[in-house]
């Protein structure tokens, strides 16, 4: 007698030959057929495999009878496709005996089996029975049977006879096939559900691993992000810094002193403030004239060479030192000083209205860029006087900006000249084209601002207007010229009627400052240089690599401000 008490254990062939025929008797079949609670049913067959030495439980039958019956199903299956199936289902016959007048019933109680239809025992404890099963059972029939139905995806294999030998595709292999999904009748849905769930669980895991690397990635990613972000603010502070410096000079410039041939070197870098300038701010913006128009009226002298400074005699100061060094130190005040506070005590305007004399059909983004950058480095209102149709796209850029569409209209020197009086500082040139007429308006404009004392940058076209006329500006003490090389090129042939050496820049525009009276020079550049003749100011500090159009008239909008606020400090304040 074959004692067998331990679930799972393997089911000899005798053993289950006898279940089989137990099972296989018509009222067993009966009883179960329909029976949702078969307990009972196994109870009997347990009883009487034990009457033939067996000692089996209720429960080991049940799941004996149901692992037959999915082999018998796949054989089944199989057998159809290749007609060699049915033999590795030892007992195929048997089972083909009892079940083939009701194969019907049983492929839809099979079905059943995967929602628990004739079972009423524990899913969890059924499951790891089935698998002990597969795994152990001596016949080793249901090994082959369990493995294919582990893998999820394809449907169940069919084994293939290699030499006589069955092979069968490794879980791997499966996968990796596109078999069309089983039927029901080819695959047991238990098996699907149960194995499914194991794939779930694993890729589950797998999507957790992923998840967890996909973090990490995003992390490390946005760590460099910030990193090269921390490092661009970095580099705009430090770009900010420099040209902070730079303007400190150019201030320095605007303001420095005509010293006296006899005059000692100043002690600073800095150099001091012009006492020419007047020493209060022009009350602008009340209609009244400054008080000492001709102080800073005209004071052209004749260029020569015997007026000529030798570049010692000059004060060079290179913009390009660093934070923290003693050349800074002292701009750095002279700044706090020229900059003025915000407080609650002003009115609207009080920091600069600045207008900007240009823009016309072809041109309507420079007078945009030079007036914008106005109002960003702080003036509080910023003018454009342009010709009719420039003034719409203008306006259409930035409603910050108050655009005058007079430049081309038969009174336009009139119309601008009503607003003279509220203007702080006048930037001319960006954009206004080289028409005949624009420029004799503009020339017109210059000359009453200038009897008015308002700081004047020139810049773009408004340099072709003075190549053509210098005298338009010359000796103008607030006048300040902004060339890019061509343009310096253009105007210092018109006024030394000689070809430029390009190999001293520095002397160069030290000639031309001289020789347009001792105004201020800005010679833009990859060493930017700031003269007036006397004084020199460079700057070598890379700036950005790229030299794409607009940049000069961000200059010249920005240089109207600081002038406005340079002019307009008590002397004082810009002491360096
Ligand atoms: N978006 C806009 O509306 C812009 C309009 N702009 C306006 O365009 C008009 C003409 O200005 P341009 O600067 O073209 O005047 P120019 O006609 O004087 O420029 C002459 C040429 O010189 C070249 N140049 C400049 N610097 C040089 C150097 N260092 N070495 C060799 N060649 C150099 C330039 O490529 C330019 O084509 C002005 O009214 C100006 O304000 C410019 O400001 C650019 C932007
Ligand atoms: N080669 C260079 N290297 C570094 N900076 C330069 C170089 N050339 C010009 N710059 C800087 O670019 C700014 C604008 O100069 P640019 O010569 O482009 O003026 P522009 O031609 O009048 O400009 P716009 O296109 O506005 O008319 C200046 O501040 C100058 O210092």
């Amino acid at each position: 007698m074959l004692v067998n008490a331990t679930r799972g254990f393997l089911w000899s062939d005798m053993e289950t030959r006898a279940l089989l025929n137990i099972w296989g008797e018509h009222d067993v079949q009966t009883a179960l057929d329909g029976n949702f609670r078969n307990s009972h049913v196994y109870r009997d067959v347990a009883n009487r495999l034990c009457e033939l030495g067996f000692d089996r439980t209720p429960d080991q039958c049940r799941i004996r009878v149901k692992s037959l019956k999915r082999q018998y199903f796949q054989a089944k299956e199989g057998s159809r496709k290749n007609g060699q199936y049915h033999k590795m289902c030892k007992f195929y016959d048997e089972m083909e005996r009892i079940l083939s007048n009701r194969s019907l019933v049983e492929s839809q109680d099979i079905d059943s089996v995967a929602v628990g239809g004739d079972e009423t025992m524990d899913e969890d404890a059924e499951s790891t029975e089935l698998l002990q099963e597969a795994h152990m059972d001596g016949s080793g029939e249901c090994s082959f049977m369990e493995h294919p139905v582990k893998t999820e995806y394809p449907s169940c294999p069919i084994p293939v006879t290699v030499g006589g030998m069955s092979s069968f595709p490794t879980k791997q292999s499966s996968l990796t096939k596109t078999n069309p999904p089983a039927t029901s009748s080819s695959r047991p849905r238990r098996s699907k559900k149960r194995f499914a769930n194991m794939s779930l669980e694993k890729l589950m895991e797998k999507f957790l691993e992923q998840s967890m690397e996909a973090e990490d990635n995003f992390y490390r990613l946005e760590e460099q992000r910030l990193q090269a972000e921390d490092k661009r603010r970095e580099e705009e502070h430090s770009r900010e810094l420099q040209m902070l410096q730079m303007l400190g000079q150019i201030f320095a410039g605007i303001r420095a002193p005509s010293p006296a041939p006899q005059a000692t070197p100043q002690p600073s870098c800095i150099p001091q403030t012009n006492p020419a300038v007047p020493p209060t701010r022009p009350p602008f913006g009340n209609g009244n004239h400054p008080p000492a128009l001709t102080e800073f009226a005209s004071h052209s002298q004749p260029a020569g060479p015997g007026l000529l400074m030798e570049e010692g005699d000059a004060q060079f100061i290179e913009r390009s030192f660093s934070l923290g060094t003693a050349a800074m130190d002292n701009v750095i005040p002279l700044l706090r000083n020229t900059i003025p506070p915000l407080t609650s005590k002003k009115h609207k305007g009080q920091d600069g209205r600045i207008g900007i004399i240009g823009g016309c059909q072809e041109y309507t983004g420079a007078p945009f860029f030079a007036a914008i950058s106005a109002l960003k480095v702080g003036a509080d209102l910023s003018h454009v006087f342009c010709t009719k149709d420039a003034a719409p796209v203008i306006k259409s850029y930035s409603p910050e900006l108050i655009v005058h569409p007079v430049l081309d209209s038969p009174n336009a020197v009139e119309e601008i000249e009503k607003w003279l009086p509220r203007l702080h500082s006048l930037v001319v040139g960006p954009g206004l084209g080289r028409e005949d007429m624009l420029l004799k308006n503009a020339k017109e404009i210059i000359e009453r601002s200038k009897l008015r004392g308002i700081p004047i940058i020139i810049d773009a076209d408004g340099l072709w207007l003075v190549a053509k006329e210098p005298s338009v500006i010359q000796g103008y003490q607030r006048g300040i010229l902004t060339p890019n090389f061509m343009e310096f090129t253009r105007l210092y042939e018109a006024m030394h009627h000689e070809p430029l050496d390009s190999t001293d820049h520095k002397r160069s525009a030290q000639q031309l400052a001289i020789a347009m009276g001792h105004l201020t020079l800005v010679l833009k550049g990859e060493e930017d240089i700031i003269t007036d003749g006397k004084n020199m100011l460079t700057c070598s500090q890379e700036g950005s690599g790229r030299r794409c159009g607009g940049q000069g008239d961000l200059l010249s909008g920005s240089l109207g401000v600081f002038a406005h606020w340079a002019f307009s400090s008590p002397p004082d304040a810009t002491k360096g």
